[in-house]
């Protein structure tokens, strides 16, 4: 039996069978098993290895965010609409079939797009170009799941699971489990919380079925036996996933309010320039990015020239941005915070975007002030606003 074989019997089995406290051993066994065979099936292939031509795009800038979705979605579009690259775009699908890359800037940073080749069901296992665009997402800082607001939620979720699949998490936090393997002494089991998912037999057989006899588990955290599996296997990414959803035009005003509120998700049109900057605004917020100025004793800082870092970079960071001695010789530092560079959402001098006055006159955010109250086209911010769908009466002032 072939590995995609072995997959798809155990998918089934664990399907059929029903949770509770008797199979929850069956189940954990299972899993495990269904993750060592992933595992290989990702294993580079030689062969796969040579089919990578053309996604070997060099990492360049302050962050790098990866475009996902099913075909003709709209990435393209999108890459085209936000930085200065053109990539082609067309009503058919798989018009893109390599990665294509661009620069947004944005707060003076440098934040590098990649559009992607489409992806489909089963392209974890290398249907499609599915594979490479698996593998350019694994590097990216964040990625953006593109998704056809006219679709069904059906194209989220299928997507996950490849995602999932190949060990990428979602949203997800690393699992506080402290994990140790060891030359003897057995297995070392202990929880400094309760335990209501996983127990110490579970974790056992679990790492049993691994060929690990002799190791050291500390769980800080109620985890689950996946998120266990998680961290013995290792290589798991932990990603921030926007999920954003194009094509608003086309679907009911009463529609796009219920996408709008649905987790870390926002709803745009590229067709017509809708909300836009509101997206900058939350790819911003979970790129984590933030903008440091230096100045001059008596001067203002130069709002136009920031050092970009990750947040929560400390002082040492930035010495060494600066300059590679600076740290070794550094006394102390004044550091000034302020408001709207902090949260990253008030209005950025540095912003191409308010420097030019676009748009961003309505409430940004999908309606923070009008909690329960149906939204409306006041909800939307507008990217230079390039028309307005009549079904949704009339556009805001
Ligand atoms: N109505 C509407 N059409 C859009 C919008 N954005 C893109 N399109 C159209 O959707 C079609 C597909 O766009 P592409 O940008 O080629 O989509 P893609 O996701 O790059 O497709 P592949 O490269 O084939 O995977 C094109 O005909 C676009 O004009 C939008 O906001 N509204
Ligand atoms: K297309
Ligand atoms: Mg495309």
């Amino acid at each position: 039996m072939g590995i995609l074989e072995k997959i798809s019997e155990i998918e089934k089995e664990i399907a059929r069978t029903q949770k509770n406290k008797a199979t929850e051993y069956h189940l954990g066994l299972l899993k495990a098993k269904l993750a060592k065979y992933r595992a290989q099936l990702l294993e580079p292939s030689k062969s796969a290895s040579s089919k990578g031509e053309g996604f070997d795009v060099m990492k360049s800038g302050d962050a790098r965010v990866a475009l996902i979705g099913f075909p003709s979605v709209g990435k393209s579009t999108f890459l085209s609409l936000m930085t200065s690259t053109a990539s082609e775009a067309a009503s058919y699908e798989f018009t893109t079939l390599t990665c294509i890359p661009g620069v947004i800037e944005y707060k003076g940073a440098n934040i590098q797009l990649l559009d992607l080749p489409g992806i489909i069901e089963g392209a974890a296992q290398g249907k499609g170009r599915g594979r490479q665009v698996i593998a350019v997402a694994r590097t990216a800082d964040v990625v953006i799941m593109m998704l056809d607001a006219t679709k069904g939620e059906v194209q989220r979720s299928l997507l996950e699971k490849e995602l999932e699949s190949v060990g990428i998490r979602l949203n997800k936090h690393k699992p506080n489990i402290y994990f140790k393997p060891k030359k003897g002494g057995g297995i070392s089991f202990n929880s400094t919380v309760t335990l209501t998912q996983c127990s110490e037999k579970l974790v056992q057989l679990i790492l049993h079925e691994y060929k690990i006899f002799n190791a050291e588990v500390l769980f800080r955290e109620d985890c689950s036996p996946d998120e266990f599996i998680d961290v013995i296997v290792g290589n798991r990414v932990y990603m921030p996933c926007l999920y954003v959803y194009n094509k608003i035009d086309q679907i009911s005003m009463e529609e796009v309010d219920r996408l709008a509120r649905k987790p870390n998700s926002v709803v745009i049109s590229c067709g017509m320039k809708l909300n836009l900057d509101y997206l900058l605004e939350m790819l911003w917020e979970y790129l984590a990015l933030t903008c440091i100025y230096t100045k001059k004793r008596g001067q203002r800082p130069d709002f136009t020239d920031a050092i970009i870092l990750r947040k929560g970079a400390s002082v040492e960071h930035v010495c060494h941005r600066i300059h590679r001695s600076l740290a070794s010789q550094f006394k102390y530092a004044l550091v000034w915070v302020s408001l709207w560079a902090g949260d990253g959402r008030g209005a950025c001098p540095a912003s191409p975007l308010h420097r030019a006055g676009a748009g961003h006159s309505c409430c940004s955010a999908w309606c923070p002030s009008s909690r329960g109250v149906p939204a409306g086209p006041h909800c939307l911010s507008h990217f230079g606003i390039q028309g307005w769908p009549d079904h949704w009466g009339h556009p805001p002032e």
